[in-house]
């Protein structure tokens, strides 16, 4: 019982971070209006279920990126905010794994959205 309780909590947390997410990183509401965007033109296409779920996935995957960069941010600079080499890369990465979900975002937009289009 205590240990579902705690894992009803955790959601609470959970909810209190997509908040802050949502509330204080302008990125995060960047990957939201894309998300918008993405949703209106799945409507406007009438794509099949199966490349909704793919979009759907992708726009969680996005979003997911985006939390765990910001967090890893947030840890870094509470380590150090003088220039130092290591927390440097550790921001790269995060802010690649961003990169890495968007860039195939697209590719899967591409391929979606093409034979609807032309
Ligand atoms: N303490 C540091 N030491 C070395 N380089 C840093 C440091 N802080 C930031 N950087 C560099 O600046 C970049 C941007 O870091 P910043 O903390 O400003 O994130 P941001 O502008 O919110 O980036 P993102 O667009 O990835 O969310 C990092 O990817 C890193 O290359």
């Amino acid at each position: 019982m205590n240990g579902i309780r705690k894992h009803v909590a955790s959601y609470k947390h959970g909810m209190r971070g997509i908040k802050l997410a949502f509330r204080y990183e302008f990125a995060m509401r960047f990957h939201l209006i894309a998300a918008v965007g993405v949703i209106l033109v799945n409507y406007l296409l009438q794509i099949s279920r199966t490349e909704w779920l793919i979009t759907l996935i992708l726009i969680g995957l996005a979003w997911m990126a985006e939390a765990f960069n910001t967090a890893l941010e947030k840890v870094a600079d509470r380590i150090t905010q003088d220039q130092d080499v290591l927390i440097g890369q550790a921001k790269d990465l995060a802010s690649g794994a961003v990169t890495i979900i968007c860039l195939f975002a697209v590719v899967c937009a591409l391929i979606i959205y093409f034979p609807y289009l032309f």
